[in-house]
This record gives C-alpha cells, structure tokens and sequence, in this order.
C-alpha cells in the first residue's frame, strides 16, 4: 500500500527533527520503501497562537505492507520519541507532527484515524509539498487533483 505522511516541526531543531523522524520510520516499519521526498518548506503558522514560531513542512510518499493502523500507531510513537509530549494543547509547538494523510484508496471516518486526513485538502503547507510529488494525484473524494487543489485555495 502506497501512504502520504505529512511532516511538521516548529520546536528546537526543526530540520533534525524531520530528519530523524523519517530516519526512525525508515528503521522501525519492516519493508518501508521511500517513495518520493518533497521539498522542505518554512510556513507561517496556521490557527496557532499569537508569536508562535514558523513551521518546515514536508511530505513523503512510502510503500509499506502494513496496515493505516499499524502505520498510525509507528507515527504516533515516533513523535513521542522525538520528545512530543502525549497531552498538550491544541497547535501548540510540536518537535514533530506525523500526520497520515491518505492510504491508497481507504476512505474511513473514524476518528482515530480519519481517511484521507480530513483538513489535508484545505492546507497549503500540505498540499504545496504533496504537489512537488504527487500532483496528478486524485484524493479519495476529491474530484480535482492535488496540483488543482492548490492552486484553488485563495
Ligand atoms: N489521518 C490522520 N492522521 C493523523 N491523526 C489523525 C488522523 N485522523 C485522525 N487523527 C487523530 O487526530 C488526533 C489529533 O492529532 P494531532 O495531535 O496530530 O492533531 P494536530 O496535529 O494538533 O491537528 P491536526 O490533526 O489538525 O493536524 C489524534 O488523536 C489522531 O488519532
Ligand atoms: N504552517 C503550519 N501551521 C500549522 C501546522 C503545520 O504543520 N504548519 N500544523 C498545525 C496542526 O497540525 C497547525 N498549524
């Protein structure tokens, strides 16, 4: 199965925290395959508090045997490895952020894990670095292409 994880950091070393946050996913996900890699982008923080510190985003695209759960469950503890403390508050800074944003073609509305990512379609600091690799792509409910999402947000 073919999965899109979007990447953000805004606390301590943002570009090592990515880094490492792929280099960890790499070693712990028996068989991942690294796909494509966007670029890295530096983006103002959206829906977050006044001051806070910009964001690098990224995406990537990896090919793994498992399934979104398992892979959810590997992000989660990724990012509680690199320092993310479990409870916080809504968009506070974050070391790192894994968010799963879509697994081929699953849909799922459950709230654990929600299929594509429910607010991916909505974010340039997504769908900018998901264009540089996928954007032909047509996301499970969406009728236009990642690369026609972007340039339709205002
Ligand atoms: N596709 C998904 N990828 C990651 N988390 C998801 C997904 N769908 C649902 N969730 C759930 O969203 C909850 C909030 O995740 P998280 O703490 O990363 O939020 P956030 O990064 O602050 O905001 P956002 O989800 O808008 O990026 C988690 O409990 C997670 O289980
Ligand atoms: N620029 C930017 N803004 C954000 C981001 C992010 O990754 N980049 N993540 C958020 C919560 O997931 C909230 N706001």
């Amino acid at each position: 199965m073919k999965f899109g994880i979007a990447l953000g950091s805004n606390l301590g070393d943002r570009a090592e925290n990515m880094q490492r946050g792929v280099e960890l996913l790499m070693a712990r996900v028996p068989g991942i395959r690294l796909n494509a890699s966007a670029r890295v982008y530096e983006t103002e923080p959206v829906d977050c508090a006044p001051g806070t510190q910009a964001f690098l985003n990224t995406v990537i695209e990896v090919a793994a045997e498992c399934t979104p759960e398992e892979l959810h469950e590997h992000l989660k503890a990724i990012e509680q490895a690199l320092g993310r403390p479990e409870q916080r508050e809504r968009n506070s800074p974050r070391t790192l952020d894994l968010d799963l944003l879509y697994a081929d073609d699953v849909v799922s509305d459950d709230p654990v894990l929600t299929l594509p990512h429910p607010r991916m379609h909505l974010r340039r600091f997504v769908l900018e670095p998901l264009a540089d690799i996928r954007p032909e792509l047509v996301l499970p409910g969406q009728k236009v292409t990642v690369a026609e999402l972007l340039a339709n947000l205002e």
